[in-house]
């Protein structure tokens, strides 16, 4: 399945005064692995939570596809084809990695909560077609010999493999990520980017990453949106916005306002 294009358009947020996005504009290309970064407080978030529906625009446009996002709500996204992470991982600590990830199947489920609750034959039948998928995608994740395991035991890269799992299992098009190596050690998010890389490649799944760690997203992006102070200052290829001095001064500053 061909994902469509995520086109973002002109999108304006202001808190008050303060313009969190200020004529924002980018293309998510069909099948592309499409990075959004910035320093601190650029504007990244907003980004996400405004395509995700979380926040209203004030201007602009969000379409994927034929869909408008603007105006859908969060829990129409799956429908639509839209998986998403969250930036602290809100999974259910007690609950096993299956029952976790078996959370994003119920937005596909025929039977819903009603008929799973009386546990109409069925939806047994279904649920078990449910939990098999939802086994092969922790697979896919390198994840499957944690499948049992209750989600609070797991280390923390583990954990963010399971939000992972749980945004796939809603079979997207287009993958939405929020800063998902946030709080990982260095070798787990050498990890994450090569998973985040084998999910373009051998999915064929189009990805927004939203990440800070310019360095995680240069060796896997096929374009980059840098944002800075609400404002797109560079897009291209990784290439092109690392050699860019605006960008460059932008992540310099950023460092030296860290250091002073
Ligand atoms: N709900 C809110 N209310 C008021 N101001 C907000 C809100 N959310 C974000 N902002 C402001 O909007 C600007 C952009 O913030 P945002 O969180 O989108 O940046 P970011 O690039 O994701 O930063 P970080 O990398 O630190 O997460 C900041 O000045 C922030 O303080």
């Amino acid at each position: 399945m061909t994902a469509p294009e995520l086109l973002v358009r002109d999108v304006t947020l202001r808190f008050g005064g303060l313009y969190a996005l200020d004529d924002v504009s980018l293309t998510v290309e069909p099948g592309s692995l499409h990075a959004l970064i910035g320093p601190n407080g650029a504007g990244k978030s907003s980004c996400f939570n405004v395509i995700s529906g979380l926040y209203r625009a004030n201007e602009g446009s969000v379409t994927f596809g034929e869909h408008d996002l603007s105006h859908t709500r969060p829990h129409r996204l799956a429908r639509l084809g839209i998986g998403r992470s969250f930036q602290n991982a809100a999974l259910s600590p007690h609950s096993t990695v299956l029952d976790n990830v078996m959370l994003g199947r119920f937005a596909l489920t025929h039977g819903g909560f009603l008929s799973c609750g009386l546990r109409l034959p069925w939806t047994r039948r279904e649920e078990r077609k449910h939990a098999e998928r939802a086994a092969e995608i922790c697979a896919f994740l390198g994840i499957g010999a944690e499948l049992h395991q209750p989600v609070g035991s797991l280390p923390y890269g583990i954990v963010k493999r399971v939000d992972l799992a749980r945004a796939l299992a809603v079979e997207p098009s287009l993958l939405l990520l929020d800063e998902p190596a946030a709080g990982t050690n260095a070798a787990e998010t050498a990890e994450l980017a090569s998973t985040i890389h084998d999910i373009r490649d051998e999915l064929g799944i189009s990805i927004l990453l939203v990440e800070h760690d310019m360095g995680l997203v240069m060796g896997i992006a096929d374009r980059v949106t840098v944002l800075d102070f609400g404002r797109v200052i560079a897009d291209g290829t990784p290439a092109e916005v690392q050699a860019d001095p605006e960008v460059i001064r932008a992540y310099l500053g950023s460092e030296n306002a860290e250091a002073g």
